[in-house]
């Protein structure tokens, strides 16, 4: 049997339950064996803006993803030197895993809507299944990626977001129930996003 691998990218500043959410429904829709996050290196994207340190953000990923037998985390891109770019990890996901392997990436609508514009778009759709999920506030729409390749799913929803979260815990508001407890631990312990 051919192994069927979810690979959900993210910066995960911090990682929360939309995130979570979003990788477990998609794992149940599609039969995934595996669902593997993948945390970003330099998220050119997100460049204008400070970001954690890339082993917080893996840290709290793997926090987050502990007690599902079918998460793991990949170090790939904050391993890799330079910018991430997903045409990079999803080769180095075929390297790791084989040809038997099938690949499925998973994206929320907002990063679905801006696929045209990252690195090598028209080879992305050869290297893996692309998944849209639904994400309150945004549209879900094909990006009509070339060759196509894109299945759009609903999944539960949650509007949080890592911005959220972060502005929250800057405030001095109380992020309990958006991410895991042991997230909340992390971030306290680290002292992260009390200052902008
Ligand atoms: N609440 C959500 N529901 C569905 N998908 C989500 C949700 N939040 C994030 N995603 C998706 O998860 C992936 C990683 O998102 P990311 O780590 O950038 O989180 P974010 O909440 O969008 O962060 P930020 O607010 O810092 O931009 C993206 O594909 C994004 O669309
Ligand atoms: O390949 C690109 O050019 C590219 C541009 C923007 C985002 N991505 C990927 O999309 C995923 C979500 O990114 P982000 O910035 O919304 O956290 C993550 O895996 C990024 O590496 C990839």
């Amino acid at each position: 049997m051919r192994r069927r691998l979810g690979v959900m990218g993210g910066t995960f500043d911090p990682i929360h339950h939309g995130h979570l959410v979003a990788a477990s429904e998609v794992a149940h829709l599609f039969a995934l064996d595996e669902v593997i996050f993948v945390p970003t290196g330099q998220p050119w994207m997100k460049e204008g803006r400070k970001t954690s340190p890339a082993e917080d953000r893996y840290l709290m990923t793997v926090i987050a993803t502990a007690s599902n037998p079918r998460f793991s985390v990949s170090r790939v891109d904050i391993d890799r030197p330079g910018k991430t770019y997903t045409i990079d990890t999803l080769r180095e996901m075929r390297e790791i895993h084989g040809p038997d392997a099938e690949l499925f990436f998973i994206t929320g609508a907002d990063a679905l809507a801006e696929i045209l514009s990252w690195r090598d778009a028209d080879e992305l759709f050869n290297l893996a299944h692309f998944i849209g999920c639904t994400r309150p506030g945004h549209n879900l729409a094909d990006p009509g990626l070339p060759g196509g390749g894109v299945s759009l799913v609903e999944v539960p929803a949650l509007a949080i977001s890592s911005t959220e979260c972060r502005e929250r815990v800057l405030a001095g508001e109380p992020v309990w129930y958006l991410v895991p407890d042991g997230i909340v631990q992390y971030i306290n312990k680290r002292g992260l996003y009390r200052d902008d």
